[in-house]
């Protein structure tokens, strides 16, 4: 077991300008000489930058590395860097262990199973019919973020849930906050006050009046308003933006790869394969991290009880060692194994429901434009490098 070895001195972020999709310059070398690497964190305390994938996977599904979120020091510049989070609301249970989180998740897990999925791919493909036509109307030109990537998953999450869509400028200017490291604390607190007061009215307003929706079902629990009312968050939360941001940064790393778009369209069917390999190769949820419980011996360091390390899903995914030619989008890949919906037991509650949407909404986009391309130069479009979710701001296509 090494004690010595290099020294981050923070975790490299900025993905490179003439290629928005891959990993900073920095990672790949890093990760292929150091998997796991010292690093400070922004707050100034000592931890570890995990970037090999066998690494990051063993980091995950190990029980010796928490998830609580009083806890963690984030990787994150930002505000939130500087103070040690309070402990998770009641429900909020992605930032718990087990088994205080199994207990929730338990609740949840028959509600998005691939079955339950796939019933919903009809309400999904009227969903999606009824925005491309909305879209179509508007002209030759969209911004594909705000006509089409959004307004999907917020609808689908919505219904699932039991939330009026009618609200849904009001989460997505709440949610955009919580996942901006560069938000300040009192912006960050203000949309969780906002988002959890609101939410907290619905779930008292279920539990009197029972509805027909996940909510609804949970509400009939012995849960309390407090559980539910995080479980709603969460839930709306991680519902929002994810999918969203890989349907608008999918579908520009697919215009930016007109091979890859070609066999596509050539062939439909390869939409499951090109699905995983958008996700595999643009890593939206680029970093996580877990700290140490006790001392752990793992890639040959030792981590000390207390120590955080920081995970990089995007250089993970990114392992030469696990996926050959690593950095090219490949469509016709074998893709198992990729980190992005995690690993071990907080591996994506929502996957199912993930690919459902973006498998509907990629075929019907496709299939409605066959001349889908860019309205600018691939430089101006607005990237989230702001954002623990990645994707893009605006995506401007046009087609005839
Ligand atoms: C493409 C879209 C999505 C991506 C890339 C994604 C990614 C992830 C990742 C990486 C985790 C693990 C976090 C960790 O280990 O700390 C996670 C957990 C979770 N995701 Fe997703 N997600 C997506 C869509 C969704 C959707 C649509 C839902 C809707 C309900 C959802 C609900 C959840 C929940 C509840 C958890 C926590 C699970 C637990 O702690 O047991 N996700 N997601």
């Amino acid at each position: 077991m090494t004690t010595s070895g290099p020294h981050l001195a923070e975790l490299p972020l900025e993905r490179p300008r003439g290629c928005p999709f891959d990993p900073p310059a920095e990672l790949g070398p890093l990760r292929d000489e150091h998997p796991l690497v010292r690093m400070t964190f922004p707050g100034g305390h000592e931890g570890w930058l995990a970037t090999g994938h066998a690494i990051v996977r063993e980091v995950a599904a190990d029980s010796r590395f928490s998830a609580r979120q009083e806890l963690l020091h984030s990787p994150l510049p930002g505000p939130a860097a500087m103070v040690v989070p309070p402990p998770a609301p009641p429900g909020l249970f992605i930032k718990m262990d087990d088994p205080e989180h199994g207990r929730y998740r338990k609740l949840l897990t028959g509600k998005f199973t691939v079955r339950r999925m796939r019933l919903l791919a009809e309400r999904v493909e009227q969903v999606t019919a009824e925005f491309l036509d909305a879209m179509e109307k508007q002209g030759t030109t969209a911004d594909l973020v705000t006509a089409f990537a959004q307004p999907i998953p917020a609808l689908m999450i919505c219904e699932l849930l039991g939330v009026p869509y009618e609200d849904h400028e009001f989460f997505r200017r709440n949610v955009l906050p919580l996942n901006m490291p560069d938000a300040s604390l009192e912006e960050q607190n203000a949309a969780m006050n906002a988002l959890g007061e609101y939410l907290y009215k619905l779930v008292v307003a279920k539990r009197a009046e029972p509805t027909d929706d996940i909510l609804g079902d949970l509400a009939a629990t012995e849960l309390t308003e407090e559980e539910l009312t995080g479980i709603a968050f969460l839930l709306l939360g991680a519902g929002l933006d994810t999918t969203a941001n890989m349907l608008g940064l999918g579908t520009f790393a697919l215009l930016q790869h007109p091979e890859q778009l070609a066999l596509l369209r050539e062939d439909p069917e390869r939409i499951d394969g090109a699905i995983e390999e958008l996700l595999r190769y643009l890593a939206i949820t680029h970093t996580g991290a877990r700290t140490a419980l006790e001392d752990v011996e793992i890639g040959g360091r030792l981590v000390k009880a207390g120590e955080v390390v920081a995970i990089s899903v995007l250089a993970a995914n990114r392992d030469p060692l696990k996926f050959p030619e690593p950095d090219r989008l490949d469509i016709g890949r074998k893709t198992a194994g990729h980190l992005s919906f995690g690993h071990g037991v907080h591996q994506c509650l929502g996957q199912q429901l993930a690919r459902v949407q973006m498998k509907v909404a990629f075929t019907g986009l496709l299939a409605r434009f066959p001349a889908l391309r860019l309205a600018v130069p691939a430089e101006e479009v607005p990237m989230r490098s702001d954002s623990d979710i990645y994707g893009v701001y605006s995506l401007p296509v046009a087609w005839d």
